[in-house]
């Protein structure tokens, strides 16, 4: 796919497709709770797939009808077989506690080659902890997974939240089904807080008991059971920064619809670092609307630690800047769908741009990126970023853009309706 700027300034409203984040919670916890929850808003996209194809191998009836899906929940009684997750992080860190906390049958799961080599042990070994019955079939710490249905026994358990916030989110989501209270403390940081956050709202809304405080330290779940809801998603906050960091970057205008600042969904915060590169937001009370500016602002070093999904947008924005930016604080980026950090100073630098690589992150210079054939890794978010580039320089090329379909299948049409030329081989 080779990727141009527009003839005319990019000036646009867009609706933004459900979050990923909540969608895939939303669908395990209703498979969990006893009885149908309707949900609207759903993400139509490869994780989301992934999420569904499973539940209805497990014996969970899903039903989708445009956005809104409707899930017969079955209480954590689960079919037993075997299920592939895709590369999708959510499923593959939220599932192995929900099937462990069946009395009975026993599942064989596998992942892609990516998520296959993403690490998991820090999960396996918590929920092992409260009384799983988890074993590694291939290499151990990784996919793919035996898990045998034995329940859940609760008490204390401490877990790291350093590599991936993904790992607390799985322990908390099957917690509820445990047969005493689970009290899990955080062993040192939590990459990403505000996915936990979401998940235990998400959890509360679906009736579960817990307490914790803001910061997370300790998180106490009783025993209690989900029931179903209705429920509406919100948009994609992470999707929506791609097309603000396009106005950002060609100095144009972008509205997102369905979207607010409000949100709890942490990418959100990525307008804050547009504000300070010199854009004007606009916070409404119903949308969120980006204006460019004809120089961005660099001269910053930031920490992207609690948006570390936007790293890569902000490293592809950041050569059009009037100084250099330096991002720090996401080593754990290394372990996506891609070692991000190496992914995208390789591609920066066949670009022509100034960039250093450190272990937690990278320094991008201000340049004047040439045309280049770019590869995209398997990484939906490498595509998405690199193409940004596009909008400002004739010809960027890119092998394999299709993986944009884990979380946003229309990528490239939207591009194109906003007036990117886009030229597919
Ligand atoms: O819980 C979630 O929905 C997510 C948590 C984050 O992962 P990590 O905490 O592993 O970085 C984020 O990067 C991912 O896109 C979605
Ligand atoms: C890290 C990501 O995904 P996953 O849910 O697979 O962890 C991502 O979407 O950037």
């Amino acid at each position: 796919m080779e990727i141009s700027p527009s003839e005319k300034r990019i000036n646009g409203n867009l609706t933004i497709s459900g979050s990923k984040s909540l969608t895939n919670r939303a669908l395990i916890i209703s498979a969990l709770a006893n009885g149908k929850s309707k949900i609207t808003g759903i993400l139509k996209s490869d994780d989301s797939y992934w999420c569904i194809d499973a539940l209805r191998k497990l014996g969970i009836n899903v039903e989708i009808q445009d956005e809104t899906a409707y899930v017969d929940g079955k209480g954590g009684e689960w079919d037993t077989g075997s299920l592939y997750i895709g590369a999708a992080g959510t499923v593959a860190r939220f599932l192995p506690g929900a099937l462990a906390i069946s009395s009975k049958g026993i599942w064989e799961i596998e992942a892609s080659e990516s998520m296959s080599k993403r690490p998991i042990s820090d999960l396996i070994d918590a929920l092992k902890e409260i009384g799983a019955d988890i074993e590694y079939l291939n290499h151990e710490g990784y996919y793919p997974l035996s898990i045998k249905g034995t329940e859940l026994v609760g008490g204390n358990v401490s877990i790291s939240g350093k590599v991936s916030s993904q790992f607390i989110s799985g322990l908390l989501i099957a917690s509820p089904y445990a047969r005493e209270t689970i009290t899990v403390n955080i062993k040192d940081h939590i990459v990403q807080q505000a996915y936990v956050i979401l998940t235990l709202q998400l959890m509360e809304q679906f009736g579960a008991n817990v307490q914790y405080d803001n910061k997370l330290n300790k998180i106490i779940v009783h025993p209690s059971h989900y029931n179903p809801q209705e429920i509406e998603l919100e948009a994609d906050a992470s999707t929506a920064c791609y097309f603000l960091a396009l106005a950002a970057l060609t100095n144009g205008r972008i509205r997102i619809n369905n979207l607010t600042y409000q949100t709890r969904q942490p990418d959100i915060k990525m307008v804050d670092v547009f504000e300070k590169m010199g854009c004007k937001v606009t916070k409404g009370s119903s949308f969120i609307e980006l204006e460019g500016v004809a120089q961005l602002k660099g001269g910053f070093e930031i920490s992207m630690r609690e948006m570390s999904d936007q790293t890569l947008t902000l490293a592809s924005i950041a050569p059009f800047a009037n100084g250099p930016i330096t991002i720090k604080d996401v080593e754990h980026i290394r372990h996506h769908e891609s070692d991000r950090i190496s992914v995208i100073c390789e591609s920066l630098t066949r670009l022509g741009v100034r960039v250093e690589e450190y272990k937690d992150g990278l320094k991008v210079y201000p340049s004047k990126p040439k045309p280049a054939l770019l590869n995209t890794y398997d990484d939906h978010r490498v595509a998405m970023s690199l193409a940004l580039i596009g909008s400002k320089v004739e010809g960027i090329q890119l092998n394999d853009p299709g993986c944009v379909s884990k979380t946003c299948p229309n990528y490239f049409d939207l591009l194109e309706s906003l007036g990117l030329n886009i030229l597919r081989h």
